[in-house]
């Protein structure tokens, strides 16, 4: 689980002015200021300028800024490289990410500029090698998170999208695994479904269920129901201060366990119930 909240990570094109602007009062942890695949061709150059002035110009507030460049194989990767670095974001995600090497790269570029000495690397979990790479890819230079993309992985592996993501879920339980291993944070794929709220939510249910610490969304209306569903509970946050309660009152008794609500807690449940309340703690930090 990552101290930082990042229930809610959305996505705005690069090339759209209005979105850009709109972010900066979204009620969201995090924001992927894209040059991919949501910014066509023909703009690429035009979103690649934009967004370097926007991001200079600031106004996001404690929301998480990460920057998508295109990929460094392709022809506008190593320009949005150089556009973004003299900002000195908080991270860049590099999409389709198939080994470390493609990190480290990356990594040694901002090693060499003043400007980004402090800026994370993040990481789209892709690929079917990227997939199959994810523990080596997580414990790269710099990286800080995994940003599962169901879409490009769906059509790697050519399943089929069905409601339970039954064919994605080895998947997004290795990056889990990679992410939690190189204490990093993961984050789940969109719901491409923007208008469908019963289905957000019940994937929203799934990826938090599985131990995701939030989801990319792509729509200002999908924020709420990612907001909601990652946050503790007000049970959750309940069950933890009774929790801890309990396993203090058993240690001053010299006892190593104690019981609420007839189960066991013990000093391993402690230490989720604690992290429960400090992620309720720094969501309410944010404002
Ligand atoms: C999906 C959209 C194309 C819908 O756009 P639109 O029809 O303009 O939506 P609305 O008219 O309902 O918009 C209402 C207002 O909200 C603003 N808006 C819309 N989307 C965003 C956004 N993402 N961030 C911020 N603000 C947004 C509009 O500007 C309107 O504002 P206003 O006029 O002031 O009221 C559109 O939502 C969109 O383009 N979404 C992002 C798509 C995207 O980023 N795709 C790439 C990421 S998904 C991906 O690649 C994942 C991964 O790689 C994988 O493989 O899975
Ligand atoms: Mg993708």
């Amino acid at each position: 689980m990552s101290a930082r909240p990042y229930r809610s990570v959305l996505y705005i094109p690069g090339s759209k002015p209005r979105a850009l602007d709109k972010a900066r009062s979204l009620t969201v942890d995090a924001i992927i200021f894209d040059l991919e695949d949501a910014v066509a061709v023909e703009e690429k150059a035009n979103a690649r300028a934009l967004l370097a002035e926007t991001l200079a110009t600031g106004g996001y507030g404690a929301r998480a800024q990460i920057v998508r460049l295109n990929g460094m194989d392709t022809e506008w990767g190593r320009a949005d490289l150089d556009a973004i670095m003299p900002v000195g974001p908080q991270a860049v995600l590099l999409p389709k990410v198939d080994g470390p090497e493609m990190v480290e790269a990356v990594a040694r570029q901002l090693d060499a500029n003043l400007a980004t000495q402090d800026t994370q690397i993040w990481a789209m979990m892709e690929t079917a090698t990227g997939i199959l790479n994810a523990a080596a890819i997580a414990r790269a230079p710099r990286m800080a998170g995994l940003v599962l993309g169901t879409n490009d992985l769906a059509k790697e592996l050519t399943c089929r999208t069905r409601a339970d993501r039954e064919p994605l879920l080895l998947s997004l339980q290795m990056c889990l695994l990679a992410a939690r291993a190189a204490g990093i944070a993961c984050i789940d794929g969109v719901y491409n479904a923007f208008k469908d709220d019963a289905g957000l939510r019940a994937e929203c249910e799934q990826g938090r269920d599985m131990g995701f610490d939030g989801k990319t969304l792509i729509h200002p209306a999908q924020l709420d129901i990612a907001n909601t569903v990652f946050a503790p509970s007000e049970d959750e946050i309940a069950l933890a201060r009774r929790q801890i309660e309990a396993f203090r009152a058993a240690e001053a008794e010299g006892q190593g366990v104690a019981v609420v609500d007839g189960r066991i807690v013990e000093n391993l449940h402690v230490v989720t119930a604690e992290a429960t309340l400090a992620k309720a703690d720094a969501i309410a930090a944010l404002g």
